[in-house]
C-alpha cells in the first residue's frame, strides 16, 4: 500500500490518538503500511502535551484527564484489555467464537470513537465519522440468544468460576459494567449516541452468558452461591 500523504498521516494519527492510546497508533500507522522516509518522521509516541494534566477531545477539546469522559475512554480501554486476555485463555483452549471477542474488541474502538466526540462541541463530519450504528447491539443479542438455547437454564446464583477462560469472561463482564456506569451520564447529557450505552448494558449479558457457555463446554462446574455458615 502506497505511503499516506501528509496530509492523511496527520489527520490518521490525529483521530486516532484521540481516541486510543498512542500504542494502537503506533500500530495502525504500521498496518497502514506507511513507510520511515527522509522527510516524514515517524510520530513519537509521546508528545508531552498531557503532561499538565489535561488531555484532548477529538474535537478539540483540552479537559482534565479526570473529567468524566477519560474515565468513560479509560474504563472502555480496559474492558478491551480484559477482553483480549479473556480470549487468550480461549484460544488455548480452541473455542470457536474468538472471532467475536476480536470483533467486539474493534467495536469498543467505535465506543471510544463515539464518546471522545462529544456533540456538544462536534462538527457535522465529526459526527458522521463517529456515528454508532444499532446493528452491533442486534448482533449480541443474536448471539447471547444462541448460547441461552444451548444453557440449562439458571436455577442458582452462580460465582465467578468454570476454568480460567470462564473467570477470565466474569472479569470482563464486571469491567463492562463499570465502563456501563461511567458511560451512562455521558449518553444521558446527550454528548454520546444512546447506543453506546446499549451496547455495553448488553455486553455485560453476552460476557456473563459466554463465561456459562465456556464452563460448560470445558466441562468445569461453576460454582454457586452458598449461604455461609
Ligand atoms: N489517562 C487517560 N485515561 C483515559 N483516556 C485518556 C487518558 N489520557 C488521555 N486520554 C485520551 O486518550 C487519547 C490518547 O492519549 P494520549 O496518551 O495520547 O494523551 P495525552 O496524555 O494528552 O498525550 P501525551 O501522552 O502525548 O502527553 C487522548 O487524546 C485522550 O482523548
Amino acid at each position: 500500500m502506497a505511503s499516506l500523504s501528509r496530509s492523511a498521516h496527520r489527520h490518521c494519527v490525529l483521530f486516532i490518538t484521540c481516541i486510543k492510546s498512542q500504542h494502537i497508533v503506533c500500530g495502525n500507522l504500521r498496518s497502514f503500511g506507511t513507510k520511515s522516509e527522509p522527510d516524514q518522521a515517524i510520530p513519537k509516541i509521546y508528545t508531552k502535551t498531557g503532561d499538565k494534566g489535561f488531555s484532548s477531545t477529538f474535537t478539540g477539546e483540552r479537559r482534565p484527564k479526570e473529567d468524566g469522559l477519560f474515565e468513560a475512554l479509560g474504563t472502555t480501554d480496559e474492558l478491551s484489555s480484559a477482553i483480549g486476555l479473556a480470549r487468550e485463555f480461549c484460544l488455548e483452549k480452541g473455542h470457536n467464537f474468538t472471532h467475536q471477542l476480536d470483533k467486539i474488541q474493534c467495536v469498543l474502538q467505535d465506543v471510544g470513537s463515539n464518546m471522545a466526540t462529544p456533540r456538544s462541541s462536534a462538527r457535522e463530519s465529526h459526527i458522521k465519522k463517529t456515528q454508532f450504528s444499532s446493528e452491533p447491539v442486534a448482533e449480541l443479542e443474536s448471539w447471547i440468544d444462541s448460547y441461552t438455547e444451548q444453557l440449562p437454564p439458571l436455577s442458582n446464583f452462580i460465582l465467578p468460576s468454570g476454568g480460567k477462560s470462564s473467570a477470565a469472561l466474569h472479569v470482563a463482564r464486571a469491567v463492562c459494567r463499570r465502563a456501563e456506569r461511567c458511560v451512562a451520564p455521558i449518553v444521558r447529557s446527550d454528548e454520546a449516541d444512546p447506543e453506546v450505552g446499549k451496547y455495553l448494558n448488553r455486553l455485560s449479558d453476552y460476557l456473563f452468558t459466554l463465561a456459562r457457555y465456556t464452563a460448560m463446554k470445558e466441562g468445569n462446574t461453576e460454582r454457586i452461591y452458598r449461604r455461609p455458615e
